[in-house]
């Protein structure tokens, strides 16, 4: 039970809480009743954190919602005495009145669960199952249907040229009039057998929510919200009506590139692609050549507001999601065997959702909540995984281009105004001539700047002295960004560039189109808390924009929620929260939470190991890092743990670079083939995306023999969302203090920013200072936290870590920083006397079992 006597039974919890969850479940259920705006919470990985969020908030929800309804109740009650004034019925007459307007919101409720009880069965037995178990036969007819879609690969070319543009912009509307060809609708319902379903009246879901809170649960990939949609499923809530079976009503949004069942749109892999792919199907009416001369107008799937057919297989996606708790996958099927655009369809769950799981990048653009009609107001907002909450919202705002990148944009542009020249209309030749001269502008400004040896990383850089000497202009930017907005150009250009080249910039993380076109954009609108500089990426040069202060985007939403929980694995240290994302909260309306691990004290032990074996003191810093001495100690002490461990070890390095320099060091002596031969050893490669044979190799070999150990890298791709539990880590071995490079244009921004912001509240030097150190510091500490805490999974599992620096003992401010949970297990010994620390180690592991 929690101090408030809330336990297991209270949250409707699934399993027999571990007592961290009730504790946890009590302080978000505070968080939420005794109105504080944001609630900060860490809680280990593997301590089932998804599910104490999902019971404490619709507990919390569900009870709020029981009130809902009898304050609805007695407000209509005190409004009928108002109007009667005369107030002399007798009580049971009330009693009765309430009971009749309670009963008629129970049996709305009523209605539509026996309603989607109807559509449960069907998903079940024909959607979900049928698609996989019979997915040939389906995907063969929508196949079939697409056919004339397919075949639209024009010999002219047609579809890489945009429509044509005039300057006012008249293109610019979606022809929101596009006809979703009558025949091949019909036919689908022909093939589907839906008649009968569709003239069903389905507008029963549309009365049922009243309640204008809504959980909105956010996370940062695709895979964690199916985990969150899997613990989701595992829960059932008290109704908010007694004797109604109340299904939780959840609804995963995502992108187009999760929900698009268009079969050649949702081929690509790049989601601005995908979503100016569909824009421009939307828009511009595609003839397309088929069997019979079809002709399709944009998207077959797109929902057709004013024809009753699309709106009822709308309603019937609804249902069909709500009928139990659907993943992103899920949802996709059912558009498919509707259909119907899932994407587009899934906004009509939205007022009745009470849980509405989405990615970040819906959650924290607000023109993505508009589109998607997302009202916050009063809600709950979740931000899980929120350690990297600052650097995803910067991020998300920040462009950058470098001077390559320029000069191969250009040979792009010019290679396709020549291909396409006979074909673009003025309009699109002169916005084409205007971009081509925009990148002109940017490259020759680099070049002059680098020439004139004006070019340090994080060197400022103002908007008005890269048009100093030239004639473009801020107005000509304006153009431009609307021009890219309108034409969906750099899709016209990227998809011919992909199909003369078969090269795949749809794998590129941007297309490089996009990526010009997103810098004309903050050329166009930059941010007031938003900065230009210089960095240098090897050679080249590039301009960056950054934004600078997280707070003002995150502020609309902090403001029109009821309150905001962030809740991670590792949020320590939590201060930059309060200092960067929420500054202008009270204190007093923000509770932090850092629950304990769910392991016995004894399961997990923390070494900071200041010395080597051979009496070498340990200092990674970018000056001593290079030391071959202080090398060779750190083999010589790898080699005396690894023969004390047993399974598994995962060490992390600050950088591939400073791994690999290890590695040969090793190699140049007989340290590394002696460690190999003790536990083999294993390497994350900078580039490799075979991950996963590296992993069932390890694995394997844990399995097989002696352990293995696997290099990897802080902040490279097995530092998050990777579990090693039980024996893929018996040991975590931390190398150094993972700072990021204090000289890249980002630090140097950023640390400026940062000092100008304190020194302007304080007008203190030292106190600006501090607040840089912290914040740079505080950096790398969320990097080792979330590196250490891969190894504990379960209640029963157990572990050692290494953190190899005399820092981590002697700087009290970098141990203070550590996860709670890590802290109180920090072995007290001198931590010169490496003895102690085999000794320890030895002992520890011998305890639980195992033979070394
Ligand atoms: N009290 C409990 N007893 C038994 N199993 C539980 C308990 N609480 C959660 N679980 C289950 O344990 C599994 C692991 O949960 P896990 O710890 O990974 O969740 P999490 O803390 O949210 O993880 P992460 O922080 O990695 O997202 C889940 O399948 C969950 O259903
Ligand atoms: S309307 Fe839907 S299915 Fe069609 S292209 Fe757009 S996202 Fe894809």
């Amino acid at each position: 039970m929690d101090a408030c006597g809330k336990d297991g039974n209270f949250f409707s919890h699934p399993y027999e809480p571990y007592h961290i969850q009730v504790q946890l479940m009590g302080a978000i259920y505070d968080v939420i009743d005794k109105n504080y705006k944001i609630g900060l919470f860490e809680s280990p990985t593997g301590t089932g954190k998804t599910l104490s969020i999902i019971c404490s908030t619709m507990t919390w929800l569900r009870n709020y919602k029981r009130q809902l309804h009898l304050d609805q109740v007695n407000k209509l009650e005190s409004k009928k005495e108002e109007e009667e004034e005369d107030d002399d019925e007798p009580e049971w007459i009330k009693e009765v009145y309430k009971e009749k307007i309670l009963s008629k919101q129970k049996n709305l409720l009523k209605d539509y669960e026996l309603h989607l009880d109807e559509f449960k069965s069907e998903v079940d037995a024909t959607v979900v199952h049928e698609i996989k178990d019979n997915g040939v036969d389906n995907r063969r007819r929508i196949k079939k249907i697409k056919i004339s879609v397919e075949n639209e690969d024009d010999d002219d070319d047609n579809e890489f040229v945009p429509k044509d543009y005039t300057s006012d912009g008249e293109n610019s509307q979606i022809d929101e009039n596009l006809k979703i060809q009558a025949e091949i609708r019909d036919l689908l319902i022909k093939v589907e057998g839906l008649e009968d379903h569709v003239v069903r009246d389905n507008a029963l879901g549309d009365l049922i929510n009243e309640c204008p809170t809504t959980i909105f649960y956010s996370s940062r990939t695709h895979s964690q919200l199916n985990q969150f949609s899997h613990q989701v499923k595992l829960t059932n809530f008290k109704s908010s009506f007694e004797g109604v079976q109340e299904r939780i009503k959840y609804l995963p949004l995502a992108s187009r590139k999760q929900l698009c069942v268009h079969p050649k749109i949702s081929k690509f892999e790049n989601v601005s692609l995908i979503n100016d792919g569909c824009l421009d199907l939307q828009q511009n009416k595609s003839k397309v050549k088929g069997k019979g001369n079809d002709v399709v107008e944009g998207c077959q799937y797109f929902p057709k507001h004013s024809d009753p057919i699309s709106e009822n297989l709308v309603k019937r996606f609804r249902d069909m999601t709500f009928s139990e708790v659907h993943d992103i996958e899920d949802l996709h099927k059912i558009g498919e065997k509707l259909t119907i655009c899932p994407y587009y369809s899934v906004r009509s769950g939205v007022n009745i959702s009470e849980i509405i799981a989405l990615p970040y990048q819906l959650l924290l653009e607000k023109s993505a909540r508009d589109v998607l009609g997302l009202k916050l107001k009063d809600s709950i907002v979740i931000i899980d995984e929120a350690h990297n909450l600052l650097d995803t919202i910067s991020a998300m705002n920040s462009t950058s281009i470098s001077l390559q990148e320029l000069s191969d944009t250009k040979k792009t542009l010019k290679f396709y105004m020549n291909k396409f020249r006979t074909r673009l209309n003025g309009g699109n030749r002169v916005n084409l001539a205007k971009i081509i001269k925009m990148v002109d502008i940017l490259q020759n400004f680099i070049i002059n700047q680098r020439n004139s040896k004006m070019v340090t990383p994080g060197k400022e850089i103002q908007i008005l002295d890269i048009f100093s000497d030239n004639n473009g202009d801020i107005l000509n930017i304006h153009k431009l960004d609307k021009y890219l907005s309108v034409s969906k150009i750099a899709y016209k250009i990227e998809g011919y560039m992909e199909k003369i080249t078969g090269r795949k910039s749809m794998h590129r993380s941007m297309p490089l189109l996009f990526k010009v076109t997103a810098f004309m954009k903050s050329l166009a609108n930059p941010s007031r808390e938003g900065k230009f500089f210089f960095d240098k990426i090897g050679e080249d040069i590039s301009i960056n924009y950054m934004l600078l202060d997280s707070s003002e985007i995150f502020r609309e939403i902090v403001e029109h929620a009821r309150c905001v929980i962030l809740a991670g694995g590792t949020m320590e240290p939590m201060e930059d929260y309060e200092h960067y994302l929420f500054p202008y909260i009270d204190k007093q309306k923000i509770l932090k939470f850092s629950c304990d691990h769910i392991i016995p004290d004894d399961n997990l032990k923390v070494f900071s190991v200041g010395k080597s074996c051979n009496g070498l003191p340990f200092e990674f810093t970018f000056d001593k890092r290079n030391d071959n001495k202080m090398i060779d100690g750190l083999g010589f002490t790898f080699i005396e743990l690894a023969k004390n461990i047993p399974g598994g070890v995962v060490v992390f390095f600050p950088s591939y670079k400073y791994l690999f320099q290890v590695i040969s060091q090793w190699q140049k002596s007989t340290i590394y083939s002696i460690l190999n031969k003790l536990k083999k050893i294993f390497k994350e490669e900078q580039n490799s995306t075979e991950l996963d044979d590296l992993l069932q190799n390890y694995s394997l070999e844990i399995l097989n023999n002696k352990g293995a150990i696997l290099f990897s890298v802080v902040g490279g791709k097995l530092s998050e969302g990777i579990n090693f539990s039980d024996n893929l880590a018996r040991a975590v071995i931390m190398i150094g203090l993972p700072f990021p490079n204090l000289f890249s244009g980002e630090i140097i921004s950023k640390r400026k920013y940062i000092y100008d912001q304190v020194f302007a509240k304080t007008q203190n030097k030292q106190m600006s200072l501090e607040a840089c150190t912290h914040f740079y510091e505080n950096i790398c500490m969320r990097a080792v936290n979330q590196s250490i805490g891969r190894s504990i999974r379960h209640i029963g599992d157990y572990a050692t870590i290494y953190l190899i620096d005399k820092r981590y003992s002697e700087n009290t401010r970098i141990s203070s920083k550590l996860s709670g949970w890590v802290r109180k297990r920090l072995v007290t010994y001198d931590i010169n006397d490496f003895r102690q620390v085999v000794n320890t180690t030895r002992s520890f592991f011998v305890n639980k079992g195992d033979r070394i």
